[in-house]
């Protein structure tokens, strides 16, 4: 072992010479190497255009209203929506330590990453092929210097593709939160959402219905949107729990818009949250 090893944290398992050493192993090493994440929630939809990435927001939101911890990963590399609804831009300074990128935080102190901060321009196309996106979701996760985490809450894109299957294989979930709408579309395909977490052994924490009915602002009639409820039914039929409903609601879309998700708060969001704080410490 020559001096120069002597600072280096992979000097126990390294098997470089140390005289074509460049360094890069150590710094290798130190990437993520003060992460402390204790329970990672993958928020998934067999379909897109459900609202996984509103009700991902929103999951965070509740999380740190509660005084928790909490990160967003935006897995949805070639739809990011998290930096929207946050509020949240490049322009806020990206920058690196010898840990790893230190994600951006929210106004309420939630720490997010998405591809967004990475693009010259935020309408800039992402036009990667399966293997690049997934590289991109596994430098998220490890070379991001995340710190100490209560819940990381994982927006994945629509379907089971490469990046659902590379999440799933490479994160250490604690559980998945399905997402659908009140459409037989929908929850045909969230079925398959469902097989995939099984087929992976991975616990699905259960299933959120959005958009589940929608209030009328002129006489609060329950307005069924997009047909009957069948969330509970439809988890039921599935053996997953029913998590609960959310309403479509316009001033949840317009505070997306406005990237000011952490003001909305509703009995519904509270609920769902209160659930899953039930099945994870
Ligand atoms: N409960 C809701 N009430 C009102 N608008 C909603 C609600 N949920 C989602 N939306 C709106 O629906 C649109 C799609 O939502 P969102 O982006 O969360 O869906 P998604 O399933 O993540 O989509 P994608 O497949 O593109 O990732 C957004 O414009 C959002 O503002």
């Amino acid at each position: 072992m020559s001096e120069k090893c002597n600072t280096c944290p992979s000097q126990a398992g390294c098997s470089v010479d140390p005289n074509e050493c460049s360094g890069s192993e150590a710094t290798q090493a130190l990437l993520g190497a003060l992460n402390d994440i204790r329970n990672v929630i993958v928020v998934m939809s067999g379909k897109g255009g459900v609202g996984k990435s509103s009700v991902t927001a929103l999951i965070a939101s509740a999380l740190a209203r509660a005084g928790k911890k909490v990160g967003v990963l935006d897995a949805d590399i070639t739809g990011p929506s998290q930096p929207k609804a946050f509020g949240i831009s490049k322009e806020q300074g990206l920058m690196a330590n010898e840990y790893g990128i230190i994600p951006l935080e929210s106004s309420n102190g939630i720490k997010i990453i998405s591809i967004n901060f990475f693009l010259p321009n935020e309408d800039d196309p992402v036009i990667w092929r399966g293997p690049m996106l997934a590289g991109a979701v596994k430098q998220f996760w490890g070379e991001t210097d995340w710190r100490d985490l209560d819940y990381m809450v994982v927006d994945m894109p629509p379907g089971t593709g490469d990046v659902p299957l590379t999440v799933l294989q490479t994160l250490p979930v604690s559980g998945i939160v399905i997402v659908s709408s009140p459409q037989d579309l929908a929850f045909m395909v969230v079925k398959k959402a469902i097989k995939m977490a099984r087929k992976m052994d991975i616990p699905i924490l259960g299933l959120v219905e959005n958009m589940s009915y929608a209030i009328c602002s002129h006489c609060n009639e329950k307005l069924e949107l997009f047909g009957k409820s069948q969330g509970a039914k439809v988890a039921q039929d599935s053996g997953i729990d029913y998590l609960g409903g959310l309403p479509w609601d316009a001033n949840l879309n317009t505070l997306l818009d406005q990237g000011r998700i952490e003001e909305y708060q509703s009995a519904d969001i509270e609920n769902i949250v209160a659930e899953i704080l039930v099945k994870l410490p």
